[in-house]
């Protein structure tokens, strides 16, 4: 093709670009800003005035390329290239011993186990291709998803190129989207005033948003995402996969520990159900998983769940807000 960009504008918005997605980064996956919402847009607009001249300069992986044009008519139903599997639950604590025993048992002293906080949003499923994100969906049935590749463009801690020095040619990732409560609030409190029906919880509202055809509605809501599962990746354990991920740039949940035996495993489990209110998004619960990826393949899965997995779910709270109350009954 033959490029009627100068090479010094080629040049200025290859910084531009790379200097966007850092300080992006910084921002949405570090929370750590770097630079001022002021500078940021003012390089932002910069990009947007040069790849509107010079169309030939837009790539699909530019901070321009969030937000979709044109909603989309309806959604396509993709076939997920890894299945995404249930976790089964465990409601008291002698449950999670249960299965604790049972898997000490089959894998014997060497067994390690890691916690990760259950973040209550909405799984989704993205597929990398030489370090770009060509597909997102939602989980669906588990062996088919919706294609919600746009709206999930839109979520800044998504990176829509994978960080990091040698990249896998294909990355499957697993994580979760979620909406954070002051978020949720806002939101209801602007459909309150719009006198439409309210989200009863964040969860919903973030599977509502997710499912809507215009990305442009996604992309005013504030989704955060916490990645958990790395498939095609070099890591030999999930503790190695959630640092794989990390130096992908993926956000993935500070709030996790390596547990030698149950009883490091019960000590996470109290501690986040005593302190989980002071977390700015919803957590219903503790994703307990053997650690080791080889002593993962070696329980392997039931029909519908992972042996190896299951997710500690704290005991119901009588809390019922008004507002949940009132949206219930709408
Ligand atoms: N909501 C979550 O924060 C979360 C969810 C899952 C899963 O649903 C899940 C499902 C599987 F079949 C296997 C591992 C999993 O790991 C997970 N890890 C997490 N941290």
């Amino acid at each position: 093709m033959s490029t009627t960009v100068p090479p010094e504008i080629e040049e200025h918005t290859r910084t531009l670009r790379a200097l966007l997605h850092r300080w992006g980064y910084a921002y949405y996956v570090l929370d750590a800003p770097e630079v001022s919402d002021a500078i940021y847009d003012q390089h932002y607009r910069e990009l947007v005035d040069l790849e509107s001249r010079y169309p030939e300069l837009v790539s699909p992986d530019s901070p321009t390329r969030r937000v979709g044009e044109r909603p989309a008519s309806a959604f396509v139903s993709v076939t997920h290239r890894v299945p995404m599997f249930s976790l089964e639950n465990a409601f008291s604590q002698a449950e999670l011993e249960k299965w604790g025993e049972r898997l000490l048992r089959a894998i014997g002293p060497g067994l390690e186990f890691i916690c990760e906080l259950k973040i209550d949003g909405s799984a989704t499923a993205l597929s990398y291709e030489d370090g770009v994100l060509v597909r997102g969906a939602t989980r669906g049935d588990g062996v088919e998803g919706e294609e919600i590749t746009q709206n999930l463009r839109t979520i800044r801690a998504i990176p829509l190129k994978l960080l990091g020095g040698e990249v896998p040619a294909v990355l499957e990732v697993r994580g979760e989207a979620f909406i954070p409560r002051d978020e949720f609030e806002r939101i209801n409190q602007e459909r309150q005033a719009a006198g439409e029906k309210l989200f009863a919880n964040p969860r919903n509202a973030c599977a509502g948003t997710l499912r809507q055809l215009d990305s442009r509605v996604v992309a005013s809501r504030r989704l955060g995402f916490f990645a958990y599962t790395a498939h095609y990746g070099r890591a030999e354990s999930q503790w190695e996969a959630l640092a794989e991920l990390e130096s992908h740039g993926f956000r993935v949940n500070p709030h996790r520990s390596l547990c030698r035996d149950l009883a490091e495993v019960r000590t996470f489990c109290e501690h986040w159900e005593n302190h989980r209110h002071e977390l700015p998004y919803d957590t219903d619960g503790v994703v307990v998983k053997v650690n080791a990826f080889d002593h993962q393949r070696e329980v392997g899965f039931t029909s519908k769940f992972p042996r190896w997995a299951i997710a500690f779910k704290y005991p119901a709270e009588e809390k019922s807000t008004v507002v949940e109350a009132i949206a219930v009954q709408v």
